[in-house]
């Protein structure tokens, strides 16, 4: 759970080398780097700037006369600054530069660069590194910086699977601008499994102790209850069971829709990036930030115990966070899916509603209202309003302010609110719409009963959520929300008796947990007395510091 000093080795540089390197420099690389005969890592952020990739700082230089690509970092704000593994584990990494050719300025490209001896792993002439110190959580990676002092690496050790310099100094350029950043899009797509893994993890742990925590009555005179058994705590706990789920279908879908880019981008198709791009940007902000939420909730479901490490669940918490940062600043992120509904919106104005994507085909169709109690459908319907709604209402703002002469950067940032909100009820709109279809294919009956159970939580969760939305124009009267709150409460207590085994379907065994309070035994009271009493500070009974520190206090005269 902390991390893995291999970790980016496996997630970023394998897969950076295999879409970005030739088949011709694979040979070379990507076997060593499979058999783990070199480490690396994905070296990309600096100090100054890791949102702004235009504005990379570290240069890379061609030199036809030596045919050689010469790195420097100019200042203390190019140094290379986060690259997980890059301080002390990774001996080669996937350096992002600017590119140099002949004084052009040719954007960021990505480089194979040897950082360290491969023999004695000492660091090379002209390299800096190390490691950047301790963080909020993640602390078994060595997140690294990284400087360069002219340093040379041979022509060939550009990634040229889309892009090349000849060794005259001649540039092929790629078949699509934004194709080097296709490691991150790898992550991004990734993400939602692995976020939504996270969450599961918590939950586990939260639900297991509810059900073993009694505090309190419900009816007086019976025992005291399990706590999971309070409406309260299923409102804190289950919404996020139906999200974990949520996320890992819709995960499973990106990662079909990367897997399939990487094969059309072979035959020069690049006709999937944008909408990839769009898709993952708004999916990894608006998962990695819920996650957060809920496995936060988590641990107050845990009360007093939830705030001690024996639930492991800050540790969880600490590790999904960071998600909201790495792989592009949620905040960034929306902004990018933002750009993407903008044109959509302006291709429906100039009557192109034909070529609209199918992700976004929904923001031309304009629905007058809806009757939830028949079903799940109209309650697509409704999340397709109020992100339609939104997202013309942000474009509208936005254009209005081109309009009235403002610069485009300028009115773009006078309506980014408007717009992240716009990219999260269409990602919202999206995670529900893949939960739909993939509990509609479920083939085992009994299965999909408790599938459909969490699905219709999930809908009427979210849409009590997104309510001001949907009240604002009228769309949904007071009285169907009501009964959208009844719907509510009807599956939490639905859902209740198959909690645990929904909990359990996700197969954590007690060493991944590392929890005392999500333990599979129940075990939780005798367990916690044994965890505490091996506290470091109950090695011996009287500590070195009463000597030192509290008995001069304490017989001072003063
Ligand atoms: C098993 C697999 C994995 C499991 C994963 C689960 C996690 C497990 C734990 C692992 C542990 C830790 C992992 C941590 C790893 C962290 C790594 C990193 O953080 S690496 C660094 C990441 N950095 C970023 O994400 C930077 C964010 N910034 C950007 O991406 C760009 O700067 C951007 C997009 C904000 C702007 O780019 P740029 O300035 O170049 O763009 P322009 O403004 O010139 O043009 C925008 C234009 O380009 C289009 N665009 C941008 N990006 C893409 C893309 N990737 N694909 C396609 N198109 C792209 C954009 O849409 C605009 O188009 P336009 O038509 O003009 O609107
Ligand atoms: C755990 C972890 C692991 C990481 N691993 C790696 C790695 O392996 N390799 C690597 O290269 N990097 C890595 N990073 C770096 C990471 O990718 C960056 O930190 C991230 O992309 C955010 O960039 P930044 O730090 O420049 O944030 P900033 O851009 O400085 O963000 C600060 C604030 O400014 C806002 N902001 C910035 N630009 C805009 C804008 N255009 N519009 C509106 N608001 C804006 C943001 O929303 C945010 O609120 C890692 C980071 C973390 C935390």
């Amino acid at each position: 759970m902390e991390g893995h000093p291999l970790a980016l080795h496996d997630v970023m540089f394998i897969p950076a080398l295999v879409a970005q390197a030739s088949d011709e420099q694979n040979k070379k690389w990507l076997r060593r780097a499979q058999r783990r005969e070199i480490v690396g890592c994905y070296a990309q952020t600096e100090l100054g700037h890791g949102s702004n990739l235009r504005k990379l700082e570290t240069t890379a230089t061609y030199d036809v006369s030596t045919q050689e690509f010469v790195l420097h970092t100019p200042q203390i704000t190019s140094l290379k600054w986060w690259p997980g593994g890059l301080g002390k584990s990774s001996n080669y990494a996937v350096v992002v530069a600017n590119m140099i050719v002949k004084e052009k300025h040719l954007g960021p490209h990505s480089f194979l660069v040897q950082l360290r001896d491969e023999i004695t792993h000492q660091s090379l002439k002209g390299i800096t590194v190390g490691d950047i110190g301790p963080k909020l959580s993640f602390n078994a990676i060595d997140n690294g910086f990284l400087g360069f002092d002219n340093y040379r690496i041979p022509r060939t050790n550009l990634l040229m699977r889309h892009s090349r310099v000849e060794p005259d100094g001649t540039y092929v350029k790629p078949p699509h601008a934004k194709i080097n950043y296709s490691a991150m899009v790898r992550v991004r797509s990734h993400m939602a499994t692995g976020q939504g893994n996270f969450l599961a993890q918590a939950l586990t742990i939260a639900v297991r102790y509810s059900t073993v925590r009694r505090q309190g009555f419900i009816e007086s005179g019976e025992q005291e209850v399990k706590v999971l058994d309070y409406q309260t705590q299923q409102h804190r706990l289950f919404p996020s069971i139906a999200k974990a789920y949520a996320f890992t279908f819709a995960g499973y879908e990106t990662i079909r829709l990367y897997e399939q880019l990487l094969k059309e981008v072979d035959t020069g198709n690049v006709s999937l990036m944008a909408d990839l791009h769009a898709l993952t940007s708004g999916l990894k902000s608006v998962v990695t930030h819920q996650t957060a939420q809920g496995i936060e909730q988590a641990r107050m479901a845990c009360g007093g115990h939830g705030y001690s490490q024996a639930s492991y669940i800050s540790e969880i918490f600490g590790v999904a966070v960071g998600g909201c940062t790495y792989e592009g600043e949620n905040m960034v992120m929306l902004l990018q899916l933002a750009r993407y509904l903008v044109k959509s919106v302006e291709q429906i104005k100039a009557g192109e509603s034909g070529k609209l994507g199918p992700l976004v085909a929904y923001l031309a169709v304009k629905v007058d209202g809806v009757d939830l109690e028949k079903g799940v459908e109209e309650y697509m319907k409704a999340f397709q309003h109020v992100s339609r709604l939104q997202t013309w209402k942000a474009s509208e703002k936005f254009l209005k302010l081109l309009k009235s002469g403002e610069k485009r950067e300028v009115a773009w940032n006078k309506s980014s609110v408007e717009l992240t909100r716009a990219s999260r009820l269409h990602t919202r709109l999206y995670i529900a719409e893949t939960f739909k279809r993939s509990v509609q294919e479920v083939a085992d009956p009994r299965l999909k009963e408790v599938l459909t159970d969490l699905l219709h939580l999930h809908v009427n969760y979210e849409l009590l959520d997104m309510a001001t939305y949907a009240l604002e124009d009228g769309f949904l009267s007071s009285s169907q929300l009501d009964y959208v709150r009844d719907q509510l409460y009807f599956y939490l207590a639905k859902i209740r008796p198959n909690a645990v085994s929904l909990v359990d379907s996700w197969e954590f065994s007690d060493m991944q947990l590392r929890s005392v309070l999500g333990r599979r035994d129940g075990n939780v009271y005798e367990n916690l007395v044994a965890w505490a009493k091996a506290s470091p500070l109950n090695k011996t009974d009287v500590l070195p510091s009463v000597e030192k520190y509290l008995k001069p206090m304490m017989n001072s005269k003063l």
